[in-house]
């Protein structure tokens, strides 16, 4: 766990967090560069989804703040909001009543799956849209640097976030150990 201090966007690209949202879903989330995103969900209505190189925006709002959001292919929408010296962030994910009413099409690695994702957003239904609004508390912060393809590079399994938090995950080198 790095304790180093936020200040510029650059302190905040290449950085990897694992929270958990006040309705107890836990997440793993990665700033791998500043159009980028991957993650990877443990906890919650689409556990077991992992997706990489989701592009999104990236914005410093003020020092140590920030700001990103993204659509994807399945029709989602997602606004994060990163407050990381305070270990916390505010996100809304606006989920499509399909994913509501079939989560269990989402979750998969989502990058070898866009087109099922594109065809099941016309599909099924938009409307209404399920607006998930929460604060989460971060439990882990790490320095990957940016576009570490090792960081989130496999299957969400129950006990990864723990061995992320315990060190028994990656190298010295942000690498990921045993693979
Ligand atoms: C739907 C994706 C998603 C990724 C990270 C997060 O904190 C919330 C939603």
């Amino acid at each position: 766990m790095t304790e180093k201090t936020f200040k510029t966007l650059d302190d905040f690209l290449g950085t990897h967090f694992i929270y958990t949202y006040d309705n107890g879903w836990e997440y793993e989330w990665y700033a791998k560069n500043d159009h980028t995103v991957d993650y990877r969900i443990h906890g919650g209505m689409v556990a077991g989804r992992w997706v990489k190189d989701q592009e999104a925006n990236i914005n410093l709002l003020t020092e140590g703040i920030y700001k990103v959001a993204w659509t994807e292919p399945t029709g989602t929408d997602v606004a994060l909001d990163f407050v990381p010296n305070e270990k916390k962030l505010n996100g809304t994910i606006f989920f499509p009543k399909w994913v509501q009413d079939h989560p269990e099409i989402t979750v998969k690695y989502q990058n070898d799956f866009i087109p099922l994702m594109e065809e099941s957003r016309e599909k099924y239904e938009t409307y209404p849209k399920m607006v998930v609004p929460e604060f989460a508390h971060i439990t882990y912060i790490g320095d990957a640097g940016q576009n570490n393809e090792d960081v989130i590079s496999e299957a969400p399994y129950p006990e990864l976030p723990d061995d992320i938090r315990n060190g028994k995950y990656f190298d010295e080198n942000y690498h990921r150990i045993n693979k």
